[in-house]
């Protein structure tokens, strides 16, 4: 697979401030992936080196094979800022048109391009109007001009409300399916878990995890928990047969068992029949991987 970023062991200091440290990955064409870390974790570090933007210490850093910052890589790369402002007094269509003239681009795009991100509608409206999720598709629009084979969004759903994070995270998908890698930050986890293919955590500037999240959650073998839902007048005799189980509010017991331990435990209820009117399998979230990684690393 072609890889449009590669970073192998960078190490960047602010002082005496070790930002990041021997932080190694890769990021394949087509990919989403999210980069999660506590405040302070290196997150924001990483990809300003990724645009070019700093210097960094150790280590190597290529971008589309070019060299990060380089004019060959900043043709390639796109990046969205937390918080993308814009000139309240333009139009969302005036902002784009004016984004493409700089990049030499044809600004008759921008209509194009606004719709791509589902804000043709409020195209002629100034943007001293438009919400935050409406910015935040002009600054989307934005990334796309000239197609680029990398995005960088720092905490792009921050302040969404639920459907336009949806909706963000569905237009994510339209372009990494036409082969776009996207790289974001993020501290909203269920989100992530749902709609990227990778997830890598820094940890006080190191590498604490990486991997889909299957990888993740064989690397932290976490528990899995099961909940049985027992037949009516069962109840008794599914307490006697699991007695390591706690009982939920709502009736149910709750079984915690090691990942190797699940499918004897599953016999063990299947075996019961009629006693079981119900059964949920509860694998780890990416929330207790997430815990797992980083109090391990003491954060
Ligand atoms: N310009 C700077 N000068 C000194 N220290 C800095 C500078 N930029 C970042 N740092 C330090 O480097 C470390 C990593 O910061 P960074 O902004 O990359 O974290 P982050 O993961 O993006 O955090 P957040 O989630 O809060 O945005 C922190 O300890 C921070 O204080």
């Amino acid at each position: 697979m072609t890889s449009t970023l590669q970073i192998s062991r960078l190490t960047k200091r602010f002082q005496t401030v070790e930002a990041l440290r021997d932080v190694s990955l890769r990021l394949e064409l087509g990919k989403r992936v999210a980069l999660l870390g506590h405040n302070g974790a290196g997150k924001s570090t990483m990809m300003k080196i990724i645009l070019g933007l700093i210097p960094f210490d150790n280590g190597s850093v290529t971008v589309c094979g070019s060299a990060p910052g380089s004019a060959a890589a900043r043709a390639q790369v796109a990046y969205l800022p937390e918080n993308a402002s814009f000139h309240p007094a333009l139009t969302g269509e005036e902002q784009i048109r004016y984004y493409l003239a700089l990049r030499g681009e044809d600004p008759k795009q921008a209509m194009g391009l606004l719709e791509k991100v589902g804000l043709a509608h409020a195209a002629r409206r100034r943007m001293g109007g438009y919400s935050k999720g409406m910015r935040q598709r002009v600054g989307l629009a934005q990334t796309l001009i000239g197609k680029p084979r990398l995005l960088v969004l720092d905490e792009p759903t921050s302040g969404l409300d639920p459907v336009s994070r949806r909706d963000f995270y569905d237009l994510l998908d339209g372009l990494a399916a036409d082969g776009a890698a996207i790289l974001l930050s993020s501290h909203v986890l269920t989100e992530v878990e749902a709609r990227t293919d990778r997830i890598v955590i820094l940890s006080g500037g190191h590498l604490a995890a990486e991997g889909t999240l299957a990888e993740l959650r064989g690397q932290a073998a976490l528990p899995v928990v099961l909940l049985i839902t027992p037949a009516p007048g069962s109840e008794t005799a599914l307490a006697a047969a699991f007695p390591q189980s706690a009982r939920t509010q709502d009736g149910r017991l709750r079984v915690c068992c090691e990942q190797a331990r699940k499918l004897p435990l599953l016999s063990q209820v299947t075996a019961l029949g009629a006693q079981v009117a119900d059964l949920d399998v509860i694998p780890p979230s990416l929330e207790d991987i997430y815990s797992h990684f980083s109090r391990r690393d003491g954060q």
